[in-house]
């Protein structure tokens, strides 16, 4: 049997630090289990010290998802150590993910150290995170510009303290590829115990070398690869893990590496994540972009037609792209519904189906044809509602024109409250958005507006994207509906809803901290 690449997403960590606004848990939620059907190996799901919410997120990861293992980021720090595991015992089996810097600008000018004393720390907190896993990995960050003897001296003491994955990050994309690929090569030769941990790789974009970096690693021998999907991540960001899944796979021959993933749910996922992240996909971005698998010139299109892999090197079909061929309408029954949503890896306990049945039926009327992206988007909005408990609204009426004020009014569920406001503006949006502030008596401040489609033609469905502050945070609010100014004052309540909760936590804490 050929050996494994084992592939670690972190997404739901690297890949949220670079987000404007943080993901909520039932959002976290969802990308977890999205990647625990794609087949992903290891979750990072969060760094639990960093915050209640980020704490309480890996606590719901680590108690729903069994396919894949979880695994929380904690600095050298006996304090993250405890947080990390607190919040991953509820898991059978978990990894912690500890980490410090061994490079001499990050010894010297950020950690303040010399480097016996990090190397003590490193050693010291995977001898201490072992008191709560057998799956421990140690991280050297900045190992890109380590010198490579304290390299090969750091990896060997996390080994011999009990490290049982040993990563190295190139944490500022500053590596080229020979030169990274030499870097983990030299560790091979080096460092004598070096067999007894998986060696790991995590590359970030810096110089747009972070999936080439990772590949050159591969071929020298590492068996770990760290990426996020579409790439999202810290700065340019981290390496794209559907581009590494899809190189090994489309590259078999020349590598003869198992990757476990599916690559089928490759598009899915990625959709998911860039809806939630509030990410767009550039539409030329490799595997996922909307353009990778279109042929625009004459030549080109000539040759596809009579053979497709002449400018094909793979299929859209393997990314699970243009697999539906049932046709979804309002004249379509529950079996469809249900045989598209198992098509697309939902088993029946993640819906319910009468529900997205009512839903489908009232998208179909209004919009004909419904396709998957449509039903997650239900379904997706189906998972909101269930936590948007605090605010909502039963009746929204726009009045607008060219010649006047618009002009909005509605009404609104606030807990046990029936609350009715009215309110002008400049257009619909933003009289709406007067009213519903009006209402909830909270002003924000939207810093960023988008509108666009999900799906294409005339009857896709209008998508609003808002980030807004309040009280020195920043949310995300995301809106679908066949109508624009709903889509927009969905995506406000959306917001209202997160600070509701956010504020919620915080008093948790703040009682849990009283009561201790
Ligand atoms: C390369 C990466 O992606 S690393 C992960 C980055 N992710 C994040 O930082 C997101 C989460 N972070 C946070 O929530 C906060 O930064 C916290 C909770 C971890 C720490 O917050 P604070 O205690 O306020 O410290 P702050 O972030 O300002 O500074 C970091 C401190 O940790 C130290 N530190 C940094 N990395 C490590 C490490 N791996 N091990 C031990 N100490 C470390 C720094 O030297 C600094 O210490 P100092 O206060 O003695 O100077
Ligand atoms: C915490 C580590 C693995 C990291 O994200 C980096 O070095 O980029
Ligand atoms: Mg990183």
């Amino acid at each position: 049997m050929s050996e494994r690449v084992i592939l670690f997403d972190t997404t739901l960590r690297d890949g949220e630090q670079a987000l404007a606004a943080s993901l909520s848990v039932n959002e976290k939620l969802q990308i977890a289990r999205a990647l625990e059907r794609m087949g992903i190996d290891i979750i990072e799901a969060g760094f639990p010290v960093s915050s209640p919410g980020d704490f309480e997120s890996v606590r719901q990861i680590a108690a729903t998802v069994k396919e894949s293992r979880v695994c929380a980021l904690s600095r050298a720090v006996k304090g993250d150590i405890d947080a990390a595991a607190e919040a991953l015992k509820v898991a059978d089996q978990f990894r912690i993910h500890t980490f410090i810097s061994t490079s001499d600008i990050h010894v010297q000018s950020k950690l303040r150290r010399d480097f016996t004393q990090v190397e003590q720390m490193a050693v010291d907190a995977v001898r201490y995170a072992r008191r709560f896993t057998d799956d421990v990995e140690f991280s050297c960050e900045d190992a890109g510009r380590t010198p490579i003897d304290n390299l090969c001296r750091m990896v060997e003491s996390a080994i011999r303290a009990g490290a049982t994955t040993v990563n190295i990050p190139d944490t500022v994309g500053y590596t080229t590829p020979t030169e990274f690929g030499g870097i983990i090569r030299t560790l091979f030769e080096r460092v004598p115990n070096i067999d007894q941990a998986v060696i790991s790789v995590h590359c970030h974009d810096d110089l747009g070398l972070s999936v080439a970096n990772s590949i050159a690693a591969v071929e020298a021998g590492a068996r770990q690869v760290e990426g996020t999907i579409n790439g999202i991540g810290e700065r340019a960001g981290n390496a794209a893990l559907e581009e590494v899944i899809m190189i090994l796979k489309t590259r078999a021959a020349r590598f003869g590496l198992e990757v476990g993933a599916n690559p089928q749910e490759i598009h899915r996922v990625s959709q998911t994540i860039s809806r939630l992240c509030n990410m767009p996909i550039q539409s030329n971005k490799a595997i996922v972009g909307a353009n990778a698998f279109s042929h625009s010139s004459g030549i080109h299109q000539d040759g596809v037609l009579k053979s497709q892999n002449t400018y094909e090197i793979m299929t859209p079909e393997s990314i699970g792209l243009g697999r539906n061929n049932l046709n979804l309408t309002s004249r379509s029954g529950r079996h469809v519904i249900r045989h598209r949503m198992a098509e697309m890896g939902y088993t029946d306990a993640e819906y319910d189906l009468d529900t997205l049945y009512q839903r489908f039926l009232a998208l179909a009327d209004k919009k004909g044809q419904v396709f998957d992206y449509d039903l997650e988007a239900l379904l997706f909005f189906e998972n909101q509602r269930e936590e948007q408990e605090q605010y909502r609204i039963n009746q929204l009426n726009v009045q607008a024109g060219s010649s006047h004020f618009a002009t909005a009014s509605v009404e609104m569920q606030i807990g046990e409250e029936t609350v009715t406001e009215a309110a002008t503006g400049n257009g619909p949006v933003d009289s709406a958005y007067k009213a519903i502030a009006r209402a909830t008596g909270r002003q924000l401040a939207i810093k960023s507006y988008h509108i666009g489609a999900e799906g294409g033609g005339h009857d896709a469905l209008g998508r609003v994207d808002i980030t807004a502050e309040y009280e020195g945070r920043t949310f995300h609010g995301m809106g679908l509906s066949t109508d624009i100014i709903e889509s927009s004052a969905i995506a406000l309540i959306r917001v209202y809803n997160l600070i509701h909760r956010q504020q919620q936590i915080e008093k948790k804490k703040q009682q849990i901290l009283e009561e201790a």
